[in-house]
């Protein structure tokens, strides 16, 4: 079993830009413990006020996951710690020559001395100790090894080299990791960055050479370019080499949205594991081949992530994938109509355009000659926002004929508008909006938006865009689109 060290509250947050409340920590906290994360490095309680308070509270909460802080070579930083509740240390002694003379203006010995006072000092106040080289990479291997001997001898509980800068190759870590992981008797881990896109190749390497301890961070966040991300260290360590580690990989897509969704941190749609299109296929040869058999073009199966398979419409749609969708909108189509409704779609990507659910239904009802009503329809909408009032929109839906009224309140005029449509979606049961995304599709002040939403109706999900060249009206058009689509289908 691989330890893991999520560091998602520390070097996550050190993610620049982001910037998480004590409340908003503990959350992402109980989600990792949730998750089965080994060790939460919950933040760097010397940072400030506010960071205290956010370790304090997740140290306090009885967690299964082991609670640390980093810190600096510094008794100031053991006692900002200690006083936070932690059960241990991450603390961070530079050991390369560039560090230590540049940023720290010492030299070999006295950070040997440095280390030794302040790992004393941190066992004396009952703290387990990980002793991490910093910028190990870029460091002479004799003497991390003689710092990580002088710690040890001195109390230090564990072992990290870190790759500070993501300067790493996997043959770097093959012999320093296989060399330290002989030397020490001890739980010897590694931290990656992924400055040059190697940190989870280098992780995985890591493990291989005999690290039973791996730093990672969800969605790969971290300074820079950032860590190796757990959710791809625990899938390819899992399916490509047989690795185990205690965490449950039906949470990792939770856990994904809930950080992004914290952090103010977007994925990109070609993230591995968590991203939008991870599961998603538009073209015709792979749609086809996933519906006769899912391995055919997924390496793994989206419930193993805890995530679900979706097929979009575009230029590259063929038969298969387009009769797929239409099942499951309850429409029967013969081969003639299916080759025409895809003939069309490919006319809408052939002109650059995407392919909304609002256009598949014109097709549908344009091919098959069938109408099918919206249940529910926009009547009016009003929304008032400005300097000196609180943004309010008042809404009025007509749900299978019935008037409904609503109004709700926003940090913004669309917020204000999608909360008073989701008061009055509460007429037809419990839908959450799981994801909302703008994008512009032309440039300049009159550019039209579009807007995505995720729709989630008992345990159902459909995603659903609204194109205007007003953002609010993109929105509304957006979640009358899912909604419709979700009640139509059940
Ligand atoms: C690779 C990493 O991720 S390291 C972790 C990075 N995390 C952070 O920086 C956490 C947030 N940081 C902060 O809030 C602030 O930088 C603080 C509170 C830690 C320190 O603030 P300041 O006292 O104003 O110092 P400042 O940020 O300007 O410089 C850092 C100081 O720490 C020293 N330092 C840096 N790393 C270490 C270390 N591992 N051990 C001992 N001292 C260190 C630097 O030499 C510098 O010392 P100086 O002020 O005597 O010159
Ligand atoms: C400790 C750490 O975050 C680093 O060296 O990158």
């Amino acid at each position: 079993m691989v330890k893991l060290l999520d560091t998602t509250l520390r070097d996550g947050e050190q993610t620049p830009g982001v910037s998480l409340t004590p409340d908003e920590k503990l959350w992402i906290a109980k989600k990792l413990d949730e998750l089965g994360v080994d060790i939460i490095e919950a933040g760097s309680a010397v940072t400030s006020e506010g960071e205290k308070e956010g370790i304090r509270k997740i140290a306090g909460e009885g967690l299964d996951a082991e609670i640390c802080s980093y810190t600096r070579v510094m008794k100031k930083d053991i006692d900002e710690a200690v006083d936070c509740g932690v059960d241990s240390i991450h603390l961070v002694v530079p050991v390369s020559d560039l560090h230590i003379q540049k940023k720290l203006e010492k030299n070999r010995s006295e950070i040997i001395n440095m280390t030794s006072d302040v790992v004393q000092y941190a066992k004396d106040h009952g703290l387990t100790v990980e002793l991490s080289g910093e910028d190990a990479s870029r460091a002479d291997i004799s003497f991390i090894e003689k710092v990580f001997k002088n710690g040890i001898d001195v109390g230090a509980d564990r072992l990290c080299y870190c790759d500070t800068v993501g300067v790493l190759t996997p043959e770097q870590v093959r012999n320093d990791l296989t060399q330290l992981v002989n030397k020490f008797d001890v739980t010897v881990g590694l931290h990656c960055h992924d400055d040059l896109g190697f940190a989870v190749a280098n992780t995985i390497e890591g493990i291989k050479a005999g690290c039973n301890e791996v730093h990672v961070t969800i969605n790969g966040l971290g300074e820079r370019a950032g860590n190796a991300a757990l959710e791809e260290v625990v899938m390819s360590g899992h399916k490509l080499y047989d690795m185990d580690f205690n965490v449950n990989p039906k949470l990792l897509y939770e856990t994904s949205r809930l950080v992004s969704r914290l952090s103010g941190v977007a994925l990109s749609d070609n993230k591995a594991i968590v991203g939008d299109n991870a599961f998603t296929h538009e073209s015709g040869i792979h749609a086809h081949g996933v519906l006769s058999d899912s391995s055919t073009y997924e390496p793994i199966s989206p419930s193993e992530v805890g995530r679900q398979r979706r097929f979009i419409l575009g230029k590259h749609t063929g038969k298969a994938s387009v009769k797929a969708i239409l099942k499951e909108m309850g429409v029967e189509a013969d081969q003639e109509q299916l080759t025409q409704v895809v003939k069309r779609i490919k006319d809408i990507g052939d002109r650059g355009k995407k392919v909304t659910t609002a256009d598949l239904k014109t097709i549908i009802e344009t091919v098959l000659n069938v109408y099918d009503e919206p249940r529910v329809t926009l009547e009016e909408l009003t929304v008032v926002s400005g300097n000196k009032v609180t943004p309010t929109a008042s809404i009025e839906l007509l749900i299978d004929g019935k008037e409904v009224i609503q109004s709700g309140t926003g940090t913004g005029p669309v917020d204000a508008s999608i909360e008073a449509v989701g008061k009055a979606f509460s007429e037809l049961g419990e839908i959450h909006l799981e994801d909302y995304k703008v994008e512009s599709i032309t440039g300049g002040t009159d550019a039209l938006v579009e807007v995505i939403v995720k729709l989630k109706k008992d345990g159902k999900i459909v995603s659903a865009r609204g194109a205007r060249t007003d953002i609010i009206m993109a929105s509304v058009e957006a979640m009358l689109e899912g909604v419709n689509r979700l009640i139509t289908e059940e």
